[in-house]
C-alpha cells in the first residue's frame, strides 16, 4: 500500500475521533525502525521503504481500565529532493484536529537535522511534539551534537532526546533507552488524551474504585444530614469541577464537615451520569448532566432501589 502525501494530508484531516500521531522526518533516519520498536518492541532491519503506513493502535491507560484508539501515521521520504509536497502538507494541518508529531532526524545525518528544524517551524504552534535523534548506536558516524539537537528542541519548546531504534538489535549496545521510544510516544499519546476535546468521558469505571468514593460521600452526606435541620439543601455552581464540592460545603457548614475532596472526583469522573443514587438507605441524591452542574440533594423520604441500581453510569 502505497499512499501519496496527498492521501496522508487527507487522512490527517479526518481523524476526528481518533488521536494520531504523525512521524515526520528526511528519508532513511528510522521513522518506520522507530515506530516498529514502539509497537512491537523490536528492530526490523530490513524491510520495504518507501511506503506511508497508518498503524491503529489501541492505548491503554488509567491502569488499563480505559483504551483509546490511536493512529500512528509514518510518512515515508523516498525521494528528499521533493520537500515542497510536505511542507504545503504541513502548513495546511487543521490546528483544531488532536495530532501529535514525532519529529525524527539521524544523528550521522546533518541535512536530516536541518530538515526536522524547518518540520518543526512548519507544524502547528500548540501541537505536542517530540523531537527525536535516531541512531544513536552510529557514534562514530555523528555529525550532529546532542546539544545541537537540544537547541533546536528549545527553540521549538518541544521534548528532545536521542535514541537508537536497533538497540536491541545490537546486543553490546547499551540498553538504557531500550523503554525511550516507547516513552515517547506515551508522553505524546497523553498529552493528546488530555488536550482532546474528542473522547468520550471515560465510564467504564472499575466498580470497586467507584464505590469506595460513593461509600465515602454516603459517609459524610450522611453526617451532615444529621446534623442539619434544613429539608432539602440543593446547590448549583457554573463549572462542572467544582459545583459538588460547593453544594458539600453548604451540607457541611452546618455539620461542621469540610473536606470532601472525593466528591469532586466523583464529578471530575462522572459527567455522563444522569442519575446516581448513593445507598439504598440515603436520603441523598447526586446527579448531573454532561456539561451541566451536578447538584446534591436531601430528599424528604429515601427510596429504595434494588442494589444493582445503586450506581450507574
Ligand atoms: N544502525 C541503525 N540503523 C537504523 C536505525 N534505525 C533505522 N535504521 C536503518 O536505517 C534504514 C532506514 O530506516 P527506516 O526506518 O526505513 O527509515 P525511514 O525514515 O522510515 O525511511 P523512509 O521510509 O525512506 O522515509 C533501515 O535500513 C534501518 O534498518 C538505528 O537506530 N540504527
Amino acid at each position: 500500500m502505497k499512499e501519496s502525501l496527498g492521501n496522508v494530508k487527507s487522512s490527517i484531516r479526518t481523524t476526528s475521533g481518533r488521536l494520531c500521531i504523525t512521524v515526520l522526518g528526511s528519508s532513511a533516519v528510522g521513522k518506520t525502525a522507530l515506530t516498529v520498536q514502539y509497537l512491537t518492541s523490536r528492530f526490523i532491519g530490513d524491510y520495504y521503504s518507501g511506503t506511508d503506513m497508518t498503524y491503529h493502535h489501541s492505548f491503554p491507560y488509567m491502569g488499563g481500565s480505559l483504551k483509546t484508539n490511536v493512529d500512528i501515521l509514518d510518512i515515508s521520504r523516498p525521494h528528499d529532493n521533493d520537500v515542497q509536497e510536505e511542507d504545503e502538507m504541513l502548513l495546511s494541518l487543521d490546528t483544531e484536529k488532536c495530532n501529535a508529531f514525532l519529529v525524527v532526524y539521524s544523528l550521522t545525518n546533518s541535512k536530516s537535522f536541518d530538515r526536522a528544524r524547518q518540520i518543526l517551524s512548519r507544524l502547528p504552534f500548540n501541537s505536542p511534539k517530540y523531537l527525536v535523534a535516531n541512531q544513536l548506536d552510529l557514534q562514530h558516524r555523528r555529525q550532529v551534537t546532542r546539544v545541537e539537537g537540544q537547541a533546536v528542541a528549545d527553540e521549538f519548546g518541544c521534548p528532545f532526546d536521542e535514541f537508537s531504534a536497533a538497540e536491541s538489535f545490537y546486543k553490546d549496545y547499551p540498553t538504557q533507552n531500550q523503554c525511550g521510544v516507547k516513552i515517547v510516544f506515551q508522553k505524546l499519546i497523553r498529552q493528546l488524551i488530555s488536550s482532546s476535546h474528542i473522547l468520550p468521558y471515560p465510564r467504564m469505571i472499575r466498580f470497586s474504585a467507584f464505590s469506595k468514593i460513593l461509600g465515602a460521600l454516603v459517609t459524610k452526606t450522611r453526617h451532615a444530614a444529621n446534623n442539619n435541620n434544613n429539608k432539602v439543601q440543593k446547590s448549583l455552581s457554573n463549572t462542572r469541577k467544582t459545583s459538588l464540592s460547593s453544594c458539600s460545603d453548604r451540607s457541611s457548614n452546618s455539620s461542621g464537615n469540610n473536606s470532601i475532596g472525593s466528591v469532586d472526583s466523583i464529578a471530575v469522573l462522572t459527567p455522563e451520569m444522569s442519575l446516581l443514587h448513593i445507598g439504598s438507605n440515603s436520603s441523598h441524591l447526586l446527579y448531573g448532566v454532561k456539561s451541566k452542574p451536578i447538584s446534591i440533594a436531601r430528599l424528604k423520604s429515601p427510596i429504595n432501589y434494588p442494589s444493582s441500581q445503586n450506581a450507574s453510569i
